[in-house]
This record gives structure tokens, sequence and C-alpha cells, in this order.
């Protein structure tokens, strides 16, 4: 909903770990609203230094000629907000970058896809300091600090507690979501982490893990009745490990995901980028950890199992 929050005046400080496709397109917009950013790079960092960052998008191209660019995180200021914008397979990484560059008052906002990420961040950071989201976008890192925005936008926040008890709505978690929307962004907040967390998997599962075992785009797995069968019985095992957490799922939920994904462009995955990329897969993120809360409550979800060893060992051959 748009102006949905009233803008407080203290601006946040913004750390964007990971100026990829999602990070680098928030990050930018905040930016381009007025806050404070600062982005940790990696391979382009001496390119992003000098000639900054280009964002093309659906709602306007702009380009950003400077950015605090930083190529360590221990170089990085501590911030209010530190968005997790990394892919999963290099959140080993966390202990040594994070500690440093929140602030004692400040916030991890992991903006990942998957589940279990913020049990993580709360072992390094103490679980009050961490906060989820869920990104509802389509973006792509295309050249050296080059992001394309293809579609959507919308981000779902909630906030952490031990064991992802829900813990509804606070004061800060609108006070970024303002930051956002004052950068343009929908925003909407979830009393629930968990639950929005399963939600967001109804559509990753499927089409993450059955675009990388075969071969295909969103709209390939749409169009043949075999695999628009297979997409949908993914979704109700998702549906189940959820209710195995104590998590409800509304029954039309299943059929919005499947129409949303035939109003989509046809859409080649992320996890199929990382894979025709030679780059390591979110596997245990987006699965493993799925079926290990699921398993934990004596709960088998078959083909999301047998989806989760396919991609293991394609996710072995292709990274070898
Ligand atoms: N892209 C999207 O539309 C969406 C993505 N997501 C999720 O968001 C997360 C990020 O994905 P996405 O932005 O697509 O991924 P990208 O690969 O585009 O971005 C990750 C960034 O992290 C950087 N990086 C890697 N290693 C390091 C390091 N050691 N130090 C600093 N930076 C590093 C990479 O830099 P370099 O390239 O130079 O190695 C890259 O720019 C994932 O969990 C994904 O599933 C969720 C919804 C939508
Ligand atoms: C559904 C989609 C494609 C965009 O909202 C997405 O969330 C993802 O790629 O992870």
């Amino acid at each position: 909903m748009a102006n949905q929050f009233i803008y407080n005046s203290f601006q946040h400080s913004y750390a964007i770990l990971g100026t990829g496709a999602l990070g680098g397109y928030y990050g930018a917009c905040l930016q381009k609203a007025g806050l404070n950013v600062n982005f940790l790079l990696h391979s382009d960092y001496e390119y992003v230094k000098k000639h900054g960052l280009v964002v093309e998008s659906k709602n306007g191209d702009f380009t950003l000629t400077q950015v605090q660019a930083y190529p360590e995180a221990n170089k990085m200021p501590a911030c209010d907000v530190v968005i997790l914008a990394l892919k999963t397979t290099q959140n080993h990484l966390l202990p040594q970058m994070l500690p440093h560059v929140v602030k004692d008052n400040g916030v991890v906002l992991v903006l990942q896809n998957g589940l279990g990420v913020e049990d993580e961040v709360a072992k390094i950071v103490g679980a009050e300091r961490v906060m989820g989201g869920l990104c509802f976008l389509c973006s792509n890192k295309v050249a050296p600090g080059h992001i394309r925005h293809l579609d959507y936008g919308e981000i779902k926040i909630g906030e952490y507690a031990a064991n992802y008890q829900a813990a509804g709505i606070t004061n800060r978690m609108q006070q970024i979501a303002a930051d956002f929307e004052l950068a343009g962004i929908k925003m909407e907040l979830a009393e629930d982490l968990l639950l929005a967390r399963w939600q967001k998997l109804v559509w990753n599962i499927p089409y993450n893990g059955l675009s990388v075992v075969l071969d295909a785009r969103t709209d390939e797995l749409m169009s043949n009745p075999d695999t628009r069968s297979l997409v949908e019985e993914l979704m109700w095992e998702v549906v189940n490990g959820a209710k195995s957490c104590d998590r409800i799922i509304p029954q039309n939920f299943v059929e919005t995901m499947l129409h949303y994904t035939n109003k989509m462009k046809p859409y080649r995955t992320s996890m199929k980028i990382d894979y025709d990329e030679k780059r390591p897969l979110e596997v245990e993120t987006m699965f493993g950890n799925p079926l290990r809360f699921a398993q934990e409550k004596g709960a088998n979800l078959p083909n999301i199992t047998m989806l989760y060893q396919q991609l293991k060992f394609l996710d072995s051959r292709n990274c070898n």
C-alpha cells in the first residue's frame, strides 16, 4: 500500500552486503531517495568505485555516479540497518562480516530466499538484532555495476524472535518500511516471519527446483500439463511442511501463486541462472532447511526430498 507508513524524520544509515541483483537494486533506490547507503562490493569494487552504479528498471533507468563502495565489510561504518543480500552460499562469511557492520542498536535485515538464515544470523548478532524480508523481485546483475530490474519489487518484512515465534508488528519495522516506501518500494508488514517464509517457498521450491532439473523457464513449466501438475503437487507439499510447523497457508494461496506465474513474463529463475553460470546453488537454505524443519516435526515431504537430492547431485557435478 503506497504511503502506508508515516515517514520518521530520523533517517537510518544502510549497509548493503552483496551489491548484486537484489542488493544493488534496493540499495540504489534507497540512495536515490536520499538515504545514506554503504555498499559492499566484490569482483566489481574498482569498477563501481570509479563509475558508480547503473540501474535499468521498468520504473525508469537511473545512474548513481558516486556510491560509498567498500571492498571489505570491516572497512564499512557501523550502520542502523544491514541488508543481507549475498547468495546464501556465501553465508559462511557472516561471522566475520556482521559484528562490525551493525550498530549496537541496529538490525540485520535478511533479504535472502529460503528458510533458517535468521537463526544463523541471530547466533552472531543476537535475536533482538534480526529481521527478515521476502522480496517479490525479478532482477539480474548483467555487467559490473549494472543491475537490470525486470519486474515486481515488493518486500514483506517481519521481526525475528527465537525459534521463529511470531513477533508482531514493531515500530522499527514501520520505520524501515517508511525508508523503502520513500524509495518507491512497496512494503508489507508480516506479523509472523515463519509463515511469510513458508509462503514464499510455495513459489521458490517448485519453480527454482524444477527449472534446474528440467532445464526450463517458468512459462514452459506452466504450459505442459505434466510439469504444471508437478508444480502444483510440490506447492501442496510446501503447504504441508508449513502445517507441520503450525503455520496455516490458506487454501487459495496455491491458486494465487499459479495465477501469478501464468501472468509473469517467461522467467529463468535465479537458481537456473546460477546453474547456467556454474555458480553454487542455494540448495540448503531453499530445500534442505525447509525439509529439516518439517522432518523435526515428523512430516515427510517425498517430492521435495527427491528434488533436493537431484539438485544436490547436479550442484556437486556442476561446480567441480
Ligand atoms: N535477484 C532477484 O530478483 C531475487 C533474489 N532473491 C534472493 O536474494 C539473494 C541475493 O540474490 P541476487 O542478488 O540475485 O544474487 P547476486 O549474485 O546477483 O548478488 C550477490 C552479490 O554478492 C556478491 N558477493 C559474493 N561474494 C561476496 C563476498 N565474499 N563479499 C562481498 N560480496 C560478495 C556478488 O559479487 P560478485 O558478483 O562480484 O561475486 C554479488 O554481487 C539470494 O538469496 C536470492 O535467492 C530473492 C528474490 C528475488
Ligand atoms: C517469484 C520471484 C520470481 C519474483 O517475485 C522470486 O521471488 C524469485 O525469483 O525468488
